[in-house]
């Protein structure tokens, strides 16, 4: 199908940006990759009237460490991260991540800041980004406000993001020494959105301690669930198979999954449970420095 008509605009900053969002109010949306809104567009189940592409906007695609973060800009595009020898070395959940959104074709245009920004909760980046704590940085009319990505999904496809603010960059605190993560999704095909997949980043201290550990869960509730109770199950103890088994029982708990073309209510559970398992021992395997345990 062909989207509606709208009106196109192309602003060359992100001052002019936010201006004709105000001018706009909820008629207007920001078209980053394109390819979430104009497949919606498409299917006539979004018509705004009026579209504010920023991808003339400058400086607003970037993988850089400074502060203690690790900052993406907003129009990073995932084949930004595939290619990025940093994200590929240092950040292999980002790297795991990527890997599987869509096909090449698809990661040439979609950026990472749209990925969040949707609202999606079969998206993959909601997930890791939970898993490392991330926060988004957001400008509107009055300056930035940092949202920290636990408090961004309100629905499904819905956000904390204000119709007159754009999302300009994600920051994700550096991880510390003997840090591992991974991301791990089960796809009915190559391309499609998750059954279910689970993101976990952790942190160990001697003996196997677990210091930091962050669960994130995609495409099993309404909006990307932050797995709280595994998480708080986790900390502070020494990992082995049987905490971890206790802890995958515990998010597959916490899922709220329901049934449709991607499988049953029970089979997305049981989805949940084993890629926990697996994404936790193959994240303490990277935090490790490849070693078993
Ligand atoms: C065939 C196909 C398969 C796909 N498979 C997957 C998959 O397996 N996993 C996955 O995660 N995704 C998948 N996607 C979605 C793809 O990754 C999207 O492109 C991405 O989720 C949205 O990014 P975008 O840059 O294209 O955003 P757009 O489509 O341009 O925008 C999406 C929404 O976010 C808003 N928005 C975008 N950027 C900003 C911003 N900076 N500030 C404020 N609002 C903003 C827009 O207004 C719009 O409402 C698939 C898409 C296609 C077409």
């Amino acid at each position: 199908m062909i989207p509606p008509r709208f009106d196109y605009f192309s602003p060359g900053t992100l001052p002019e940006a936010i201006s004709l969002l105000q001018r706009h109010g909820d008629d207007a949306k920001i078209l980053a990759g394109g390819h979430s809104l104009i497949p919606l567009m498409k299917l006539r189940f979004a018509s705004p009237a009026v579209l504010i592409d920023i991808n003339r906007i400058p400086d607003l695609a970037y993988l850089r460490e400074s502060n203690g973060y690790l900052a993406i800009g907003a129009l990073t595009r995932e084949s930004d991260l595939d290619h990025s020898e940093l994200i590929q070395t240092k950040y292999p959940i980002l790297a795991d991540t990527a890997a599987v959104i869509a096909d090449p074709l698809v990661r040439n245009m979609a950026t990472v800041g749209g990925n969040l920004a949707h609202g999606d909760p079969a998206n993959d980046h909601p997930a890791t980004m939970l898993a490392m704590d991330a926060e988004v940085v957001v400008l509107g009319p009055n300056g930035t406000r940092a949202i920290p990505v636990k408090n961004l999904f309100n629905g499904p496809l819905s956000t904390s993001l204000n119709s007159d603010e754009i999302l300009t960059e994600i920051r994700i605190p550096i991880p510390p020494l003997h840090s591992g993560g991974a991301y791990l999704k089960i796809e009915r095909k190559v391309g499609d959105f998750a059954a279910a997949a689970v993101a976990v980043q952790l942190t160990v201290g001697k003996g196997n301690i677990c210091e930091r550990i962050g669960i994130g869960l995609t495409n099993v509730g309404p909006t990307p669930i932050k797995a709280i109770r595994a998480e708080q199950l986790l900390r502070g103890q020494t990992i082995n198979d049987q905490i971890i088994r206790q802890a995958a029982e515990t998010a597959s708990e916490e899922a709220q999954p329901s049934a449709d073309q991607r499988g049953s209510v029970e089979y997305k559970r049981s989805l949940v449970r084993v890629l926990t398992t697996r994404a936790l021992n193959r994240a303490l395997q990277r935090a490790m420095g490849g070693k078993e345990r």
